[in-house]
C-alpha cells in the first residue's frame, strides 16, 4: 500500500491506474479505524479495481465545543489495518493542503441537512460537504463509499454530489455492530465501562420502536417510548428520536414508503447516533 502525504504525489499514482483502465473507489475516514470502516474497504474492493482511503480529522465539521482536540489519532495502526484489508493507497492530507490560506468556499446543502444533526451541530454538514467535495475533486474516484451509521451524512453527500454533478457513484454500506448490538463508532472509546453498558439502550430502544411501528403502534407513541427508555438508561440529552423519509429526512408521523428511525443522544460526555430501517408491510 502506498502512503501519500503530498497532494502533488496523488496525480501520478492515480493516473497510472486510470491509464490502465482501472476503476477507483474512495473510502473517506477520520481514522481510528474499526470493523465498520473495514466493511467500507471490503465493499470498495468488491466494486472497484483500486481502493483509496483517506484519513483526515476535518476541523471544519467540528463545533467549537466538540471533540476536535481529543479525537483519536493513530495513523500507524490505521495504515496496518488498511494494508491488511487490501487498500492500495492511503492519502493523509493536512489541513493546510486542503484549506490553504485564503480558502473561503463552503459547500452548503439545503433541505436534507437542515434538521436533526444539522440543527444539533450547526455548521457540521457544511464542513462535511466541503471536505467531501475537496476529497472527491482531488481523487476523482468512480465511486465513494460511506456508512449508513451516519445516515443523514450519507443523504447529504448523495444530494451534494447529484446537485454539483460530480459524476461519482455514492454507495452506502450497512452499519456494523458489536455483538451486543451497539453500532461501532470511533467515539465509543470515550465511554466508561458503565456508560458502555448503558449505551446499549440506544440500539435497543430503536429496535423496540421499529418492531412497535411495524406492528401498528402509533408512531408518536413508539417514539415517546424510545425517548423514555433512553432517559431511564442515563442518556441525559436526547437530541432527537424520529421516523423520517429515508431520502429527504423529512419527519413522518405515520408509517409509509422507505423509512428510517434515527436517533442521537448523549451519555456522559459522549454523543452517539444510530438508525434503523423500518419496513411497512402493507396488506
Ligand atoms: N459502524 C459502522 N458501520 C458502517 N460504517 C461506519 C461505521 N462507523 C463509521 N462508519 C463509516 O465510516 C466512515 C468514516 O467515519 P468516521 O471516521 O467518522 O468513523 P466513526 O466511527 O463514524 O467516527 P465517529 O465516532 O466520529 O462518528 C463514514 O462513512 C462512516 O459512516
Ligand atoms: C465523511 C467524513 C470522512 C468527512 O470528514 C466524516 O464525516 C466521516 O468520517 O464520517
Ligand atoms: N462520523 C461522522 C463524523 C462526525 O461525527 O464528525
Amino acid at each position: 500500500m502506498q502512503i501519500i502525504k503530498e497532494m502533488s504525489d496523488l496525480g501520478p499514482a492515480l493516473d497510472r491506474w486510470r491509464s490502465a483502465g482501472q476503476s477507483i473507489a474512495l473510502v473517506p475516514t477520520m481514522g481510528a479505524l474499526h470493523a465498520g470502516h473495514m466493511a467500507l474497504v471490503d465493499a470498495a474492493r468488491d466494486r472497484a479495481d483500486r481502493v483509496v482511503a483517506s484519513i483526515f480529522v476535518n476541523p471544519l465539521q467540528f463545533g467549537a465545543n466538540e471533540d476536535l482536540g481529543r479525537y483519536p489519532r493513530q495513523e500507524d495502526e490505521d495504515a496496518v489495518l488498511l494494508e491488511a484489508g487490501g487498500c492500495d493507497l492511503l492519502w493523509l492530507p493536512t489541513a493546510v493542503q486542503l484549506y490553504p490560506p485564503g480558502f473561503s468556499t463552503t459547500v452548503s446543502v439545503g433541505g436534507v441537512s437542515e434538521r436533526w444533526d444539522g440543527e444539533a451541530r450547526p455548521g457540521h454538514f457544511a464542513g462535511v460537504a466541503t471536505v467531501v467535495a475537496k476529497l472527491l475533486t482531488a481523487i476523482r474516484p468512480d465511486i465513494a463509499l460511506f456508512g449508513e451509521k451516519d445516515f443523514q451524512q450519507l443523504a447529504v453527500i448523495r444530494r451534494m454530489t447529484a446537485d454539483l454533478g460530480l459524476g461519482v457513484g455514492i454507495e452506502g454500506v450497512a452499519t456494523v455492530r458489536d455483538s451486543d448490538g451497539l453500532a461501532l463508532s470511533s467515539r465509543n472509546r470515550y465511554l466508561s465501562a458503565e456508560e458502555r453498558v448503558r449505551a446499549l439502550a440506544l440500539p435497543r430502544a430503536l429496535e423496540k420502536a421499529r418492531k412497535a411501528i411495524e406492528g401498528g403502534r402509533p408512531v408518536a407513541a413508539a417514539l415517546d417510548d424510545a425517548r423514555r427508555s433512553l432517559a431511564d438508561s442515563g442518556f441525559h440529552r436526547i437530541d432527537y428520536v424520529a421516523l423520517v423519509d429515508a431520502a429527504t429526512l423529512e419527519p413522518l408521523d405515520s408509517a409509509t414508503g422507505e423509512m428510517r428511525l434515527i436517533a442521537a443522544a448523549t451519555i456522559g460526555a459522549t454523543r452517539l447516533i444510530d438508525n434503523m430501517r423500518v419496513v411497512w408491510a402493507t396488506g
